[in-house]
């Protein structure tokens, strides 16, 4: 049997909650306590008052056998009978019962129970109780509870023990208007440690059955804990079956519902309380985490209408045929200790689920059906939303966090690179060992195409990274990451200034060779990235590094710059990616790069611009790099912008030579690249030097089609649609839209040649 049906088997007879001991805080409407002898006592108490108090009290005896004996040594306490004591006051009863039923459900007692007052008992400075068991007083008691009155005081812990569990409980409301209440079964021995200052003041109340019949016990779920305890052992040993069989966390869905705001341990109800209980020992004794989460399973799929009621379609005549998709995602993190757990949106994976099958037959909490629309089918959308509890072995505590995704394992990771740092300590220490498993686990993981391609400016998740291992001071990591992730193709601008940074924390000559082999496989496909990354490789290079050490990856860019067809690779047919735009940004950074390391090279680079010019247009790509070159002193002047500067200088010569003279008629330009009956006919327009405008009345579809040509063409023609008649008239007047756009460059190129002279 697998782990997932084992473990919801064991805890399947886990039903009842409750403990050998429970204890709570409750609002307190202040009751009125009168006790005979003193009158009214006034609530927290007042020293004079616990004065008088004492005065009338006995000191409190102890049981021994069936005598009572006083014994100071034994027990030092002063008690008032519960006949001399009277409390009343409207709420007072309310919540009195309220904390029966509270502290009936945390020992786990189902049947009705009620609380008699037995005595109040003064703790003065340096009163105590030594360890006891309680015993019966009355018929049907089976436990003893206490509640504390508002009273300032320290010390005077109550200390419960119960089969080598213990818990010690400082009974202190955290408000004076508050009031703490413990209970325990009469079995369990408990003692009263010294009050330290101030009086302790406390009602005991007698739990009594009511009815007949076997007398209360604590649920007792040791058998289970210890079975459950040793099949999770098991699992973390890797015991069960081969490793990647069982999966590295469980999920058990509970039975209640749970906003996000209430989820929490100390909020679990009935038997989903009794299994956290059972497998928070379990967990503990065997190694495992545990956390509690809202678990949200998501689906759709294709429905089908299964019957017609008459008059309309409704949802519930809908049936599913196909579940196409399905997601399953923990949030709302919680840890037994009741503090929130910074884990984020975590997918489950097939397996974890605990049993697997659970959610086959479970109503879903929400389901909407969509009726068919067109060519499509009709389709349902379903949720199932429940809280769960979540384990798995400490031991594979960073699989599961890595296997949750980088959205999850990435802010772990950052969050222990900055706990390491901030600690000062070094890197042997278990923080930054954990903080590097991790990142081992991160990079065998790493999804094959990373992201692809890259959006915006925002750090991508490779920067990221590389940045929280460069904070690690990780080589090991940097240098696979590197070789592994950014020279296999996840990589992109953004990623610079990370990857160097990164990079200078490894052996210069390893850098340079991890650089050119991130530059050889990413030039193809985005050489502004790589052009941008030699850039600032040489501009900045770390000491011991001299930017000639970058010379190979330089010569791979240059490889791989686009441009002749037969010697740049371009983009395989079937390849996931496109060549990112020729920029003039590119070639800024190609040039000033290539100075730096290797001037030859940058020669060879400009030679390669300049026979290209398809692919690096002057006007488009060469000038605007041209001017931002000669405006740098360390390119100015260099032979390779020179020659740049040269081809820009006898472009526009040539282009400002050209006559440039308004149209002297209304003939005009008509390269159209359509010969239909219509733009045969818009052609002899535009060539006509005497028709200044021209109407094409005709069906919006022909309008439509010589619109797009005449924009497409650039035609000196302004368009009006004349919405009159049927059909419609499209009218086009002539304009001197290409003159002025010539003459406007003009102006241009005179600034740029006065520029570049
Ligand atoms: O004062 C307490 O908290 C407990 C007293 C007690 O154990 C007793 O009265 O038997
Ligand atoms: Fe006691």
């Amino acid at each position: 049997m697998s782990i997932a049906r084992e473990l919801p088997s064991l805890l399947s007879t886990v039903r009842t909650p409750g403990d050998f001991c429970t204890a709570g805080t409750i609002e307190l409407a202040l009751p009125l306590l009168t006790v005979q002898g003193v009158g009214a006592v006034a609530l927290p108490l007042l020293p004079q008052q616990a004065e008088q108090l004492i005065a009338v009290a006995d000191r409190a005896p102890y049981g021994r056998g069936a005598q009572t004996i006083v014994d100071t040594s034994v027990r030092r306490t002063w008690q008032i009978g519960a006949e001399r004591v009277r409390l009343e006051g409207a709420s007072w009863a309310r919540t009195l019962r309220s904390i029966a039923e509270r502290v009936a459900e945390g020992l786990g007692v189902t049947t009705a129970v009620t609380a008699q007052l037995y005595k109040l008992l003064v703790y003065d400075e340096g009163s105590f109780f030594i360890e006891h068991r309680d015993t019966e007083k009355v018929p049907g008691m089976f436990a003893t509870l206490v509640v504390a009155l508002p009273s300032i005081h320290t010390g005077g812990e109550l200390v419960v023990r119960h089969k080598g569990r213990e818990v010690r409980l400082d009974l202190h409301g955290p408000d004076p208007s508050m009031a703490a209440f413990a209970a325990f079964y009469a079995d369990c021995v408990h003692e009263v440690l010294p009050v330290t200052s101030g009086c302790r003041l406390v009602l005991v109340y007698n739990l009594v059955r009511e009815g007949r019949g076997r007398l209360p016990q604590p649920p007792d779920y040791e058998a289970e804990t210890q079975s459950i305890a040793a099949l999770l052992a098991a699992w973390g040993a890797g015991e069960w079956g081969p490793d990647d069989e069982a999966p590295a966390k469980l999920v058990y869905p509970l039975e209640h519902a749970y906003t996000p705001a209430e989820l929490s341990f100390q909020a679990l109800k009935g038997a989903d309380a009794a299994a956290a209980a059972v497998l928070t020992a379990a967990a503990q004794r065997s190694g495992c985490e545990l956390h509690v989460a809202l678990l949200t399973i998501e689906e759709s799929g294709s429905a089908e209408y299964s019957g017609y009621s008459g008059r309309s379609w409704r949802d519930d005549e809908f049936e599913i045929v196909e579940v196409c998709s399905s997601s399953a995602v923990l949030s709302d993190w919680r840890s037994p200790d009741g503090t929130a757990a910074e884990l984020g949106i975590f997918p489950v994976e097939d397996g974890d689920l605990c049993p697997p099958d659970m959610f086959e037959d479970m109503e879903p909490d929400k389901q909407e059906f969509q009726e068919a629309t067109g060519n499509e089918g009709a389709s349902f959308e379903r949720s199932y939303r429940r809280a769960a509890l979540v384990l798995w072995p400490k031991a594979r505590r960073l699989e599961v966090i890595s296997q949750a995704g980088l959205p999850v394992s990435l802010p772990w990771l950052a969050s222990l690179a900055r706990c390491w740092r901030d600690s000062g300590a070094p890197t042997d220490s278990p923080l930054w060992k954990e903080a590097h498993e991790l990142a081992g686990h991160m990079l065998d993981a790493w999804p094959e195409y990373g992201e692809w391609p890259r959006h915006g400016e925002a750090p991508s998740t490779a920067a990221r990274m590389l940045a929280t291992l460069a904070q690690l001071k990780d080589a090991a990591r940097i240098d696979a990451f590197l070789a592994d992730i950014s020279a296999a193709g996840d990589y992109g601008m953004s990623d610079n200034e990370s990857l160097l940074a990164a990079a200078s924390l490894l052996a210069p000559r390893r850098a340079a060779v991890l650089i050119e082999r991130i530059v050889r496989a990413n030039a193809a496909k985005d050489p502004g990235a790589c052009a941008d990354l030699l850039a600032r490789g040489a501009a900045a290079p770390p000491p011991g590094r001299p930017a000639r050490d970058l010379v190979a990856a330089a010569r791979a860019l240059l490889d791989a710059l686009p441009g002749h067809p037969a010697r740049a690779p371009q983009p395989p047919a079937n390849a996931w990616w496109r060549r990112q735009e020729i920029s003039s940004d590119l070639i800024v950074d190609l040039v000033t790069a290539l100075e730096r390391i290797d001037a030859t090279l940058a020669e060879q680079a400009v030679d390669h611009l300049l026979a290209w010019p398809k692919t690096y247009g002057l006007d488009a790509v060469i000038l605007p790099a041209v001017r931002h070159l000669t405006s740098q002193a360390a390119t100015r002047d260099t032979p390779g912008v020179q020659r740049l500067r040269a081809a820009c200088v006898q472009h526009l010569r040539a282009r400002t030579a050209e006559p440039l003279e308004p149209p002297t008629n209304w003939a005009r330009a008509a390269r159209l690249n359509c010969r239909c009956a219509h733009c045969t006919e818009l052609a002899g327009f535009l060539r006509n030097p005497d028709e200044p405008s021209w109407i094409l009345k005709a069906a919006e579809a022909v309008r439509a089609h010589v619109t797009s040509i005449v924009r497409h063409c650039r035609c000196d023609l302004d368009l009006v649609t004349q919405r009159r008649g049927s059909p419609y008239s499209l009218v086009c007047t002539k304009n001197q839209a290409s003159y002025e756009r010539r003459e406007k460059q003009r102006r241009e190129d005179l600034q740029d040649l006065e520029r570049l002279r």
